[in-house]
């Protein structure tokens, strides 16, 4: 099947700083790939190279099969982080100027929520809005390859699910998405994803697949708070979801004997991590050890 956008073995250094190390990923038509990490983990570095928004200064870039200097821009829909509109053109203007850019002759119709502000300046209006116009936007041209980076950063709830829908129903009409998102919940809704730590890859795969090989002690007692006070005050990575104690990466054994040096009478099982937990886990023990 064909590949959308392939990067192999990439770099890119900011004088000596390599924001980008050795990274390889690829997308393919139909499949939503999120790439997740840590702020300055690198991930918009990374789609600035893949877009040919930067050089890489090793490796190789492919998008359609061709260079990324090269690439058809018909075939790419960008959603940058800063949105990439003009703020002081009203939500028509911005719409218009897109689908001259991209020779589109018969835009979409406004969805309601923007026909109610077509006329705004779009630097007047709301930011949940302004995403949804950047959508509007990088999808005018149909293109084959849409890149997001933290397309629902800052929006609320209902909103950010309305994303979510429009990214699915990219996918299922066969475009592949490439999406960066600091959120664990968007992370789910991929079909793959690749983890990057300080400039690498480092771990890629299903959800399952990431969570699969780490779990998590859940404690869950009577006295629930004085089970995550011992757990806490033994300086054991505990976090509380509801009444219940979550120690990510901790076996059980060595969080029941905390529990019983301070009296707590409480039940410990063994539990897959969320993925949330295996990222912490994961960035954790990518960390450089002590020189
Ligand atoms: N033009 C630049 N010049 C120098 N350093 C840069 C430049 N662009 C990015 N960096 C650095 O490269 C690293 C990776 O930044 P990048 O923005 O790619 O990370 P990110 O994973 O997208 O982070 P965030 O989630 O906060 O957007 C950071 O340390 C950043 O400060």
């Amino acid at each position: 099947m064909t590949v959308l956008v392939r990067a192999d073995d990439v770099t890119k250094r900011f004088g000596r700083f390599a924001a980008v190390e050795d990274m390889s990923l690829e997308v393919r038509p139909g499949e939503i790939v999120g790439l997740l990490g840590s702020n300055g983990a690198g991930k918009t570095t990374l789609l600035r190279v893949l877009l040919g928004l930067e050089a890489a200064d090793a490796g190789r870039v492919e998008v359609l099969g061709d260079p990324p200097a090269d690439a058809d821009r018909h075939a790419l829909g960008y959603v940058p982080q800063g949105l990439g509109l003009s703020q002081s053109l009203s939500v028509r203007q911005n719409v218009d100027f897109m689908a001259a850019t991209f020779s589109v002759r018969h835009a979409p119709a406004l969805p309601a929520a923007l026909q109610a502000v077509a006329d705004e300046p779009v630097g007047r209006i709301g930011l949940g809005r302004q995403r949804q116009l950047a959508f509007h936007c990088a999808l005018l041209h149909s293109p084959r390859l849409l890149v997001l980076d933290e397309p629902t950063s800052g929006v609320d709830p209902l909103a950010r699910a309305r994303l979510w829908d429009t990214i699915h129903a990219q996918a299922e009409a066969g475009t592949g998405v490439l999406v960066t998102t600091h959120y664990m919940q968007e992370g789910e809704q991929c079909d793959r994803l690749v983890i990057m730590s300080r400039g690498r890859g480092v771990a890629r795969g299903t959800v399952d697949d990431i969570t699969a090989s780490s779990r998590t002690a859940v404690v869950r007692a009577e006295d629930w708070a004085a089970a995550f006070a011992a757990l806490d005050d033994a300086e054991l990575p505990v976090v509380l979801a509801g009444r219940t104690s979550r120690v990510a990466g901790t076996e059980p054994g060595d969080v029941r004997a905390v529990l019983d040096a301070a009296g707590v009478d409480a039940e410990v099982t063994a539990e897959p991590a969320t993925l949330e937990e295996a990222m912490v886990l994961i960035e954790q023990s990518s960390r450089p050890g002590p020189r």
